[in-house]
This record gives structure tokens, C-alpha cells and sequence, in this order.
């Protein structure tokens, strides 16, 4: 109860009025007000002259009757003119409690601390939903009312009930379960008179929507929008049910996606038989057959130059045996020539036929080996190098064989001229093949122009046989005949003699206006798919000036050179995906080499030696230098 209404006052009981249940004011006819609760402990007088239909009361200031109608005291009439009076001292104490914020700040308070109280219960399990809170009985404050009449509005417990409604009239009242009475309509925070049964639908009004219609038709929300209190409910809960679905589907969703991803690492995971132990087994075997092969190939490598270096130092000292029993009779020569100066005269004159053939023999000699001193330029180097398949290569220079192809006039044999001599000559159509060897670095190249008009090229395919890379030569002026250009290309690319032979693409005459680019060429033939299971690089060239060739030779060259090992190690790792893997051919080729190890590999390359040491002894001469590769 509020300090105001206590200032008007039940003269029965001395407790303020208030303006609703016990202590509502309520006018007896003689004017007097008294409150509803000290009303119902009156006698009620039921045969008493001018009484009503629920008898009748006498004041108890001044013992005139009051009839009661059928509903008893709860029909009598309020003292309207008493509650305004209440309302007005309510609202003015109300307005004075907001301006110091006292009440509000407690109020925040003990939100903010069932905040942090609910913020802990977010881990615990869903809360229970609350039971609903005990209901007084009107009649008696001891007793629990578990009855509702919709006529009085009065919540009663079962006796209560049976004792105040056993007339014939009251009787008939509707009695309802407690719980399912109606709500009660809240009444009007500046018209307490009246239920707030408006609810404004102003953003600006959020915060205090709730109205009387004296609010909406002449208070505060003239003119704002606004729904019946009960419908705005309505929408809010159906709203609120719309959002719960949508959200416990969103955490179904979210509970599958955890499911899965939780499987996921448990297949990642799992000892011996998770994808992670199998890649890891794998990775083992791999390295496993690699470090085999390498070391296979080392010990072919090392057996390969021993067998060199030994044939190598036999030639040489076979001829230095040779030289040294050259040198025998030259020494033995000279002694008897010199021996003979000291002769008396009859005994040199006896013994110059044997002198003068004596000298003869050695000037011959002389004269024969004349040649070979001169041109004697003994080279103890051992010229190595290593192929990108990991062969061994002794001798001065790799041999390697290209075929240039492509359509006529594309600018193969122009290209081969500006190789070889470098300068521009213009050709004519080839009618069969040019041949070049040009040799660069350690790499001697041999080059096979063929003519590429239609009737020629169904002899293209004489030439793949052995050919290391196919240099596929593209007249990037004429764009009418591209697409013919590249079914040539997908035909020459799906030819199994060319399996293993590298592609080297030469975009040509790119110093000629209107030379379509490289990069144009990739995307309009898709050429990073097209080529993607083979060894390839697109180059654009100019025959005419030059331009782009030395790197065309360059790559080609490394096509057949391993890189130098230690430049392997600091560069060419690359990152996909997360994963670090080396990159490059060097393992790729030793990856397929070591997964088609042959068990007659040792045996192969035992009898290539021998064919190699043959070969040099009967073509070299003893300071030759064979070109040897060992296939390991
Ligand atoms: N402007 C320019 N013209 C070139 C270039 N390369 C070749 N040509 C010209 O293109 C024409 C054809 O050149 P060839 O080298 O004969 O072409 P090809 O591919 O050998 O032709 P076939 O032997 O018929 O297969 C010639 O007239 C060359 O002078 C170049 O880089 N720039
Ligand atoms: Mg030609």
C-alpha cells in the first residue's frame, strides 16, 4: 500500500484505502465509505424494511440500511470520486519516486544480478518451467483458493466457495479452476481507473507501450498507432513460437555439422586404421622404395665410373708401355750410333750399312709418331653428367633428339636456321626433313624439321620413334588456322611413342602485329589441362629477330640435365593445400622409376658397361673420351 492512500483511511479498520481487492472504498447509501473487507464482516440483515435482493447492511457510523443487490457487497458501488482522489495522490507520488530513480536503480540492480546468475546457468541443464504461484482465498488469507468466479472475480478455496456461494442466486455463478481464470487486465500506470488494455505500436513508445484509451484518444498516444492488448500478445507469441522453431531447427543444423565434423576426426584419427596411419605408412613406403632405387643408382653409378676410370687408365698405360719400348730402341739406337763415332776408321767403314739401317728404323719411327706427338694432349678430366632420369652420363656431351612439328608455314625451318646460324633466312616449304645437330652446354641436340603441309604430316608419325621432346611450332599471326593447329597438337599429344617425350610449344612470330599471346593461347585451348599428365612449357618466339629461343633451348636442354642438386635443395618446394611437398621432376621421376624397379635393372646395366667399355676400345683409341650413360 502506498504512503498517499494511507492518508484516506477505513474508520472501521484504520487502513488506508487502496484501490483495488480488501480495501477498495465502497459508498453505503447514507454516503459513508468503508472498506470492502470490514463491509463483508457486517451483518447482513436479510428481512429488514428496504432491503434488497442480498439483504441488507446497516452503516455503522449511523445504522442507516443499505440494500445490497444479488452479488452482496461486492455489487455495492465504489466511491468513485474517493479513488480518483487515490489515483491522483498515486500517480503524483509515482512521478516523485521516477525523478530520484531510487526505486528504478534497485530494480536494475536486481536485474543486473539475475543477469549474472543466468549467464552462469547458460552450461547447467534447461530450467524447469516455473509452477504456477499459490492464489489466496479472497474469504480467508490462510486458504489456498483453487476455485475462480467469473461473476464476482473472486479467487476462492473450496469451502470458502461452497459457504459464499450456497444461495440460489449465487449458486448460478460461474465457477472456474483457479488456473484458468482470466487474465487479469493491468491496469493504466496514468489512469489507474482504467485497464490498460492498449498496447501503443510507436517505435518511440516501446519502452512504456502499455495504455488506457483515455492514453489513446486524449493523453499521451494521440494519433500513434496501436492494437488491443490481447491480439498484440497474440502476434508477440506467435512471433516468438516462429522464432523458437527456426531456432531449434538452426541447432539441430548446427548439432549434425558438429556430428560430422566430430566423425571426421575420428576417421583422421583412429590408431592403425584412421586416414592419417595410412598416410603416414605410405609416406613411409614411398620414401622407403625411393631411398632402394637412389641407392641402387648410386651403386650403378660408382660401379659405372670405376669400370671407366679403369678402361681409361689401361689405355693410357698400354701406351705408355708402347711408348716406353719405343723409346728402348731409340736409346739403344743412339748408343750405337754414338759408340760408333769412337770406331777405327776400316771398322766404321765395316759397319755403316748397319748404322745407316739402324738410323733409317728410327728415322722412320720418328716420322710415324711425329703426327701423334704433335696432336698428344693428354685430358685425365672425367666429364660427368647427370640426366633428370638419374643416369649417369660420361663422356663430353648428352645426345638428345627433338622433332620439330607443326602446320606449314608455321616457321619450323626458320626457326631451325636462326638455331643454327643464327640470322633470318626465308625458307621454303619443306618438302620431307631438315636435319641440325646443335650442340649447347653439355647437350648435343639433334633436330628434325619435317614439313608439316596435310599431305605431309601423315608422315609425322616415322619420326617419334626415341624423340625426347616434340617442339610444336604455332604461327601466332594466323588465327584462322589455330583451331587446326591445336587438333594437331591433341592428336600428336595422345600418340603412345610419344608418352614419354616432353612438349615444348613455340608461339612464333611474335614480332609480327596481331600475334595472339601466350597467355591468350593457354586459356583459349585450355592447355594447362590438356597437357596436364606430361612434362610441357609454352614459349613465345621470333624467328625473325630471335627473341625467346635461347630460353626455348634452355628447357629443353633441362629437359634431359638433372638440376643441380644443391639448387634442388634451397629452391623448387612449393605449398598446396596446407601440404609441403617437394616438387619438381627430380622425384617425380624418381618416384615412377622406383614404383617400376625391375629385378633385371642390375643385370641391364652390367652388360650396358660392358657394351660401353667395347665400344670405346674399338672406335676411341686410348685417349678418347666415350660418351657413356648408365641406365641404373
Ligand atoms: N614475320 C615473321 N615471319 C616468319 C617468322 N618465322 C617464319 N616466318 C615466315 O613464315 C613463312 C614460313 O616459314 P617456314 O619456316 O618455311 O615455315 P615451316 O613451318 O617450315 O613450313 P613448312 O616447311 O611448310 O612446314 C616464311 O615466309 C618465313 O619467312 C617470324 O618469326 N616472323
Ligand atoms: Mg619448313
Amino acid at each position: 500500500m502506498s504512503e498517499s492512500s494511507m492518508a484516506v483511511e477505513c474508520r472501521l479498520c484504520n487502513e488506508g484505502f487502496d484501490m483495488q481487492g480488501d480495501l477498495l472504498p465502497r459508498l453505503l447509501a447514507c454516503g459513508h465509505s468503508v472498506c470492502h473487507r470490514c463491509l463483508r464482516q457486517l451483518p447482513v440483515l436479510q428481512h429488514h424494511d428496504g432491503g434488497g435482493p442480498g439483504g441488507c447492511l446497516l452503516c455503522p457510523f449511523d445504522r442507516q440500511p443499505t440494500p445490497l443487490p444479488e452479488a452482496g457487497v461486492w455489487g455495492l458501488k465504489k466511491n468513485f470520486a474517493l479513488l480518483e482522489q487515490l489515483e491522483r495522490l498515486a500517480v503524483s507520488s509515482d512521478s516523485a519516486v521516477g525523478a530520484s530513480g531510487g526505486g528504478d536503480a534497485n530494480s536494475a540492480s536486481a536485474t543486473s544480478g539475475s543477469g549474472a546468475s543466468s549467464s552462469t546457468a547458460a552450461a547447467s541443464p534447461p530450467p524447469q518451467p516455473p509452477s504456477p504461484p499459490s492464489v489466496p482465498c479472497d474469504e480467508n488469507d490462510s486458504h489456498t483458493a483453487e476455485l475462480h468466479c467469473l461473476v464476482c472475480s473472486s479467487n476462492l478455496c473450496p469451502d470458502c466457495a461452497r459457504t459464499t456461494h450456497s444461495s440460489r442466486t449465487l449458486s448460478q455463478h460461474s465457477l472456474v479452476p483457479v488456473g484458468q481464470r482470466p487474465a487479469r487486465i493491468p491496469r493504466c500506470r496514468y489512469h489507474p481507473m482504467h485497464a490498460a488494455e492498449l498496447v501503443c505500436l510507436e517505435e518511440a513508445c516501446w519502452r512504456n507501450s502499455l495504455m488506457c484509451y483515455i492514453c489513446k484518444d486524449y493523453g499521451r498516444h494521440v494519433g500513434h498507432r496501436h492494437a488491443l492488448l490481447e491480439s498484440e500478445l497474440e502476434s508477440v507469441r506467435s512471433g516468438l513460437s516462429a522464432s523458437l522453431s527456426s531456432v531449434r531447427a538452426f541447432a539441430a543444423d548446427l548439432n549434425e555439422a558438429a556430428r560430422r565434423l566430430r566423425a571426421c576426426a575420428e576417421e583422421i584419427d583412429r590408431s592403425e586404421t584412421g586416414t592419417r596411419a595410412v598416410a603416414e605408412r605410405q609416406v613411409e613406403e614411398y620414401f622407403e622404395v625411393l631411398a632402394k632405387r637412389v641407392q641402387q643408382q648410386r651403386q650403378a653409378a660408382r660401379t659405372a665410373l670405376q669400370a671407366h676410370v679403369q678402361q681409361r687408365l689401361s689405355c693410357v698405360n698400354t701406351q705408355l708401355e708402347q711408348l716406353a719400348d719405343l723409346l728402348n730402341g731409340v736409346t739403344s739406337a743412339t748408343e750405337q750410333l754414338s759408340g760408333a763415332l769412337a770406331l777405327p776408321d776400316l771398322e766404321l767403314l765395316a759397319a755403316k750399312p748397319e748404322l745407316a739401317a739402324a738410323a733409317l728404323t728410327v728415322a722412320k719411327q720418328q716420322a710415324d709418331c711425329a703426327d701423334t706427338l704433335a696432336r698428344l694432349a693428354p685430358d685425365a678430366s672425367v666429364p660427368l653428367t647427370f640426366t633428370r632420369d638419374h643416369r649417369l652420363h660420361i663422356g663430353p656431351k648428352l645426345e638428345m633428339r627433338a622433332v620439330l612439328l607443326g602446320l606449314d608455314g608455321a616457321g619450323k625451318t626458320s626457326i631451325l636456321f636462326r638455331l643454327k646460324q643464327n640470322e633470318f633466312v626465308s625458307a621454303v616449304p619443306t618438302i620431307g626433313f631438315n636435319v641440325e645437330t646443335i650442340e649447347c652446354d653439355n647437350v648435343k641436340l639433334t633436330y628434325w624439321d619435317v614439313g608439316g603441309s596435310p599431305k605431309l604430316r601423315p608422315l609425322w608419325r616415322h619420326y617419334y620413334l626415341n624423340t625426347q621432346c616434340l617442339v610444336f611450332v604455332i604461327d601466332s599471326c594466323d588465327s584462322a588456322r589455330l583451331e587446326e593447329a591445336f587438333n594437331e597438337l591433341t592428336k600428336l599429344l595422345q600418340e603412345p611413342e610419344l608418352k614419354e617425350a616432353s612438349f615444348l610449344i613455340l608461339a612464333n612470330k611474335q614480332s609480327s602485329p596481331g600475334a595472339i599471346t601466350i597467355e591468350t593461347l593457354m586459356e583459349r585451348f585450355q592447355l594447362v589441362k590438356l597437357c596436364s599428365t606430361r612434362s610441357w612449357h609454352i614459349q613465345s618466339c621470333d624467328a625473325m629477330t630471335g627473341q625467346g629461343l635461347p630460353e626455348a633451348v634452355d628447357w629443353l636442354s633441362h629437359q634431359l640435365v638433372a638440376a643441380c642438386p644443391a639448387a634442388e635443395e634451397t629452391a623448387d618446394y612449393s605449398s598446396h593445400d596446407g601440404a609441403v611437398a617437394p616438387s619438381g621432376d627430380a622425384v617425380d621421376s624418381a618416384a615412377a622409376r622406383a614404383t617400376e624397379a625391375s629385378a633385371d635393372g642390375q643385370q641391364q646395366q652390367q652388360q650396358q658397361q660392358e657394351d660401353a667399355i667395347d665400344s670405346s676400345n674399338n672406335g676411341g683409341g686410348p685417349l678418347a673420351s666415350p660418351g657413356l650413360e648408365y641406365d641404373a
